[in-house]
């Protein structure tokens, strides 16, 4: 029985030691085998994708280059090292994913617009197309893939939008600009000169400019932005998809690791990240479902505004669109909104620190002819100096400062590289924007200087090559109208409120210091007040009154 039960008990204590181990090996070795394969998988797959005869960094394992982009891809002095030590276009690792960043005008002409049917395609990301959208056909132009639905849809959208047909948008902006001056005079009690948080009134003046192309329909009151479901609701999903395509978060796109550990986490119910990315692409579709049947109705009764949509709608053989077609060139509107509500709300900010370009502007306004001073419609005009504003503001603070995600479409040659199809490239738009002598410094004059090279004359703010910005024509003309008469009827002031002391520095109105988040290539400011003072509050709400 003893030899037995020793026995026994030795067979125990062994089966327990056995079970320890298997512990020890489930719980670490096994992991770390798991980890250590994947780091070398990963490190073989980082080396195919890599291309040859291209310059650029080779990055740590598995993230490869991401901690070094953020932060850093528009600041001057890390493009001044990556340029000095790789020359004009160079390759980075993101994760997995091979990334080509072409930095100078040079460079930007060689790729999109010599080279502009290879480059003229857009990436497809696991947390946009697959996760938020889930792989569905509709999605907007700016992140579709180069093909013929893509040709088809930017066609309709870039007829609709283009030099020829700007002029005929002008009531439009030219109502919208008058309806951002009397959100502002509203907001200035009584005439008084008073801090005022521009973003609401921007955010409207931008939401409108896309809501009436796209749809013909508008927000009258600025207070329906938070109480209107739909608006909220609207406001809320262009936010959350801005924030899903930013290129340089949203590391599920990169690192494959990562979506198998927030899958585990989804499983185990610790997150809900897919289902919250699934229903942001639903409602983001059922929004504009809303907004069609509205627009059907209004066609019905004859009481609709002219605008993209209802031209197909009212005439749909003409333009060879799907139903979903059609609603991703809407998508492609509202997505738009963001960009012009950035700009505007700069350009808010570098006037209130910048008293001398103010009367700069007012007196080549004053000078073009004094009548404008009181005029309700000033889109048709052309001033010289406001125009130089418009486009100064687009250069000095380049609001997509990578432009959007680009693809290469075929392959793509350069100094001795090959870039295959499907490689995802940025252009540095930032950088393109800096060529000009003195870069640093906001200067409209740069623009009437009839001695720039041709080169420096392109407006890198709304990109280049065949998937630039199809509605720049468009967008400048509504800065150049709401500037003219924001100067018109305003003086701006830095803002002397405790509410956004940051507002008050020089730093608010500077491309880079004032940034709320540093690393974030859709700039936003960090202030959000300026003191507005009505420069005559009767004449102001004479004109008003006119439009
Ligand atoms: C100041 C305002 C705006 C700026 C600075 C801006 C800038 C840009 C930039 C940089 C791109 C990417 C270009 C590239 O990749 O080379 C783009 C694309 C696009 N923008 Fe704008 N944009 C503005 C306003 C708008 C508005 C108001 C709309 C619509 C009504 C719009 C519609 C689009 C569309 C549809 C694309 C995608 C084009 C394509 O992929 O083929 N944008 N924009």
């Amino acid at each position: 029985m003893g030899i037995i039960s020793g026995f026994d008990n030795g067979n125990e204590s062994f089966s327990n030691d056995s079970a320890i181990i298997l512990v020890v090996k489930f719980l670490f070795v096994t992991p770390t085998i798991l980890l250590v394969g994947y780091i070398v998988l990963s490190e073989i797959s980082r080396f195919k994708g890599r291309i040859p005869n291209l310059p650029g960094p080779w990055g740590y394992p598995i993230v490869g280059s991401l901690p070094s982009l953020r932060d850093t891809i528009t600041s001057d002095e890390y493009l001044k090292r990556a340029t000095e030590r790789y020359g004009d276009v160079f390759q980075v690792q993101l994760g997995n994913v091979t990334a080509v960043v072409v930095n100078t005008t040079a460079a930007a002409r060689a790729f999109f617009v010599t080279q502009r049917e290879a480059t003229n395609s857009r990436p497809v990301t696991y947390v946009l197309h697959k996760q938020v959208q889930q792989n569905g056909p509709v999605t907007s132009i700016g992140t579709s893939p180069w093909d013929e639905s893509c040709k088809r849809r930017r066609k309709v959208a870039a007829t609709a939008l283009n030099k020829t047909s700007v002029e005929t948008y002008f009531p439009i902006l030219n109502l919208e600009s008058r309806a951002l001056l009397s959100d502002f005079l509203r907001e200035c009690k009584g005439g008084q000169a008073t801090d005022v948080d521009v973003t609401p009134s921007c955010r409207k003046f931008s939401l409108n400019l896309s809501l009436t192309l796209a749809y013909g329909t508008r927000v009258e009151d600025v207070k329906d932005l938070h109480h209107d479901l739909l608006l909220s609701e609207i406001i809320y999903l262009e936010d959350e998809i801005s924030r899903l395509r930013d290129p340089t978060s949203n590391f599920y796109n990169y690192i494959p690791l990562l979506r198998t550990v927030n899958s585990v986490a989804d499983f185990l119910g610790l997150r809900r990240t897919k289902a919250h990315l699934a229903s942001i692409g639903k409602r983001r579709y059922a929004y504009h479902q809303v907004l069609q049947d509205k627009l059907r109705r209004d066609i019905a009764n004859h009481v609709d505004i002219p605008c993209i949509q209802g031209n197909v709608l009212k005439d749909p053989d003409s333009k060879g669109l799907t139903e979903g077609e059609l609603l991703s060139v809407s998508m492609s509107m509202m997505a738009g909104a963001h960009t012009t509500k950035r700009s505007l709300i700069w350009a808010c900010l570098l006037l209130a620190h910048r008293p001398d370009i103010q009367a700069k502007a007012f007196e080549a306004i004053q000078q073009a002819d004094p009548a404008l001073l009181q005029a309700s419609e000033v889109a048709h005009t052309k001033i010289p100096y406001i125009e130089a504003l418009t486009k100064e503001v687009g250069r000095y603070f380049v609001v997509l400062r990578l432009a959007l995600p680009k693809a290469t479409h075929l392959d793509v040659e350069w100094h001795g590289a090959t870039i295959p199809p499907k490689t995802l490239l940025f252009l540095n738009s930032w950088a393109c924007s800096r060529v000009f002598a003195a870069p640093h410094e906001f200067a409209p004059e740069r623009w009437l200087d009839g001695d720039q090279p041709a080169t420096n004359r392109h407006q890198y703010a709304f990109g280049i090559g065949g998937r630039m910005c199809v509605a720049s024509h468009v967008a400048s003309k509504a800065l150049y109208t709401v500037l003219l008469h924001l100067i018109a009827h305003f003086r701006f002031q830095p803002c002397e409120s405790a509410e956004d002391l940051f507002a008050a520095t020089s730093q608010a109105a500077d491309p880079l210091e004032g940034l709320l988040v540093r690393e974030n290539p859709s700039v936003e400011a960090r202030a959000r007040m300026v003191r507005l003072v009505p420069r005559d509050e009767d004449a102001l709400r004479a004109m008003l009154s006119l439009g």
